[in-house]
């Protein structure tokens, strides 16, 4: 298990390239046969991808979580990135084509992730939180994701917000998560940018060409930095951050919060004579 511990934006400002990536780039989840998890202790976020093969694999409490099992304690939240994907959740199959997501709650004993077919294996990304009460696992493929038409191609940020887990969709108690896609020709993702000091913000981006990179913009908004991501990289961002992203195409990704609220539309708007 990959641990992060959480940075105070002081010290972040004295952080060199080696030191951001370090703490704040996650760059390999996704390998065949393996689950790949990194544990934030930013609201406690476990960011994991799976590539079941030929055999199904068992998402179990890694050494970390102390706990009997990974969900004791725990909702998660998986996007299918791959070929069509099985997920079995106490017995329970839930088939996911790319881009679907499950929710799976707290109390779940065994969950099994497998490919159909492992000549094109599922690529399941998933993120969890701390979570109190029990609430039943759940489907939304994303044509019954709500859309969210955001930005336009003079401002180079057409794109489309698709929220699963939130208020409105999918139950959770703390996880919020949705996917962006962004339009050809537009690379901006949340500029202006903005804060919401009460929940941290994971972003997994995907959907990138070999030679393409998203410069992630992060730090307090009168102090940025940047990190260059790859294709199916990760981003922690801390509750303090701003957290926005230009690439040298576009791309999509998967965004997940936690913390104190469940309010999709809580965000602090940073003005832009503000950014620095
Ligand atoms: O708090 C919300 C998250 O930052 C994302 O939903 C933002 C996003 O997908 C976008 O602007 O493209
Ligand atoms: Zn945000």
């Amino acid at each position: 298990m990959d641990i992060r511990h959480a940075s105070h934006p002081d010290d972040v400002k004295r952080y060199d390239t080696e030191a951001l990536r370090k703490h704040f780039l996650i760059e390999n989840l996704f390998e065949a046969g393996h689950i790949h998890m990194t544990y934030t202790h930013y609201d406690r976020l476990v960011i994991g991808g799976a590539v079941p093969t030929e055999q199904p694999l068992a998402l179990e409490a890694p050494q970390t979580l102390k706990t009997e099992y990974f969900f004791e304690r725990r909702e998660a939240g998986f996007v299918n990135l791959g070929g069509p994907a099985v997920i079995t959740v106490d017995g329970e199959k839930h088939s996911l084509a790319r881009l679907d997501a499950l929710y799976v709650g707290k109390g779940t004993k065994e969950v099994l992730l497998a490919s159909e077919n492992a000549a094109e294996p599922a690529k399941l990304y998933f993120c969890s939180a701390n979570a109190h009460h029990q609430l039943p696992a759940s489907k939304m493929a994303i044509d019954k994701a709500n859309p969210n038409h955001l930005g336009s191609l003079e401002t180079s940020n057409e794109r489309t917000i698709y929220q699963f887990i939130h208020e409105g969709g999918l139950q959770s108690c703390q996880l919020m998560l949705g996917i962006t896609i962004l339009k050809p020709g537009s690379i901006w993702n949340t500029m202006p940018a903005h804060l919401h000091d009460r929940r941290m913000e994971a972003y997994l981006y995907f959907d990138l060409n070999a030679d393409a990179r998203v410069f992630h913009m992060m730090g307090q908004a009168e102090e940025t930095r940047h990190i260059v991501v790859a294709n199916e990289q990760g981003v922690i961002s801390p509750p303090w951050s701003i957290h926005s992203g230009a690439g040298t195409s576009n791309y999509s990704f998967i965004w997940a919060m936690a913390g104190e609220n469940y309010t999709f539309k809580d965000m602090d708007i940073v003005q832009m004579n503000t950014l620095k």
